[in-house]
């Protein structure tokens, strides 16, 4: 069991010229067993909190606290994180010429595995094989290098297989939906609901109820302006549809 708790956490970004203050005091606790979804405008945090999470050192903590298990994960490099069963699938994920597919995988599922639990090449390979044809995708895309040349729906998919093959304890799924038809939107929440179970947890970022229709949230949260300004159930998602952002206030943060 898994329980990721974000304390009053407050996240300035480094760029060039100035150090802006993005996240500016979140709280949100996650437990096995449980998926979380937040929503919110443009330009609010949401990636900024998942990148935290996960450890990119572009993000500085300034106050507050990341815990996993009740232990602070504020100084463990990416590499620790991801091998204590935290996962996150970009917004953006990179392409890497020279490191196939299938490579990349299996080192990152051999690193979560640890050294005296390396996975044998033929399980792997099926597993892998199993997967790929669960995401509908070609079996000719683990041999190519990573996500080179992917169109933006295979990219997305892509951090799925990933994540059906490294079977975290904690995956953050930013905008998995976005940029996806209709089909491979059914199949990338399917994927991501074989993985649900009492020691699974996830967090997700959307724009879209669409998404959540398909991946029912246990709670979701609006953040607005680096805070979470308002939690509530799956129905949160559907009134915000009508609604919008602009009649959430800050004053609503508990
Ligand atoms: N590396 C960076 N350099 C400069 N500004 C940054 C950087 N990373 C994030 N920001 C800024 O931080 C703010 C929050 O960005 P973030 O990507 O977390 O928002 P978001 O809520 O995920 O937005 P969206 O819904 O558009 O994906 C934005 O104003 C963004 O421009």
């Amino acid at each position: 069991m898994t329980t990721l708790a974000v304390r009053d956490l407050h996240v300035a970004v480094h760029s060039d010229d100035e150090h802006k203050e993005i996240l500016r005091g979140v709280n949100l606790t996650i437990r096995s067993g449980e998926v979380h979804a937040i929503m919110g405008p443009n330009g609010t945090g949401k990636s900024t909190l998942s990148e935290t999470i996960m450890g990119n050192p572009n993000y500085e903590v300034r106050s507050g606290d990341i815990t996993l298990d009740g232990t602070s994960i504020l100084d463990w490099s990416v590499d620790q994180r991801a091998r204590a069963g935290l996962f996150l699938a970009m917004q953006y994920p990179p392409a890497i010429a020279g490191i196939t597919n299938a490579e990349f995988i299996r080192a990152a599922v051999n690193s979560r595995r640890g050294d005296d639990d390396q996975v044998p090449v033929v399980q792997f390979l099926q597993d892998l094989d199993a997967n790929l044809a669960k995401l509908k995708m070609p079996e000719d895309m683990a041999d190519r290098y990573l996500n080179a040349g992917f169109s933006g729906g295979e990219k997305k998919k892509n951090e799925i297989l990933q994540l059906l093959m490294i079977k975290p304890a904690l995956a953050i799924l930013d905008e998995i939906d976005s940029g996806l038809d209709i089909d491979a939107l059914r199949i990338v929440a399917a994927g991501v609901n074989s993985m649900r179970s009492a020691n699974f947890a996830s967090l997700i970022i959307t724009h879209y109820q669409r998404l959540l229709n398909y991946i029912v949230p246990d709670v979701v949260h609006v953040m607005k302006d680096g805070r979470i300004i308002e939690s509530g159930g799956p129905e949160l998602a559907k009134s915000l549809e009508h609604t919008g952002y602009e009649q959430l206030s800050e004053a609503d943060n508990g």
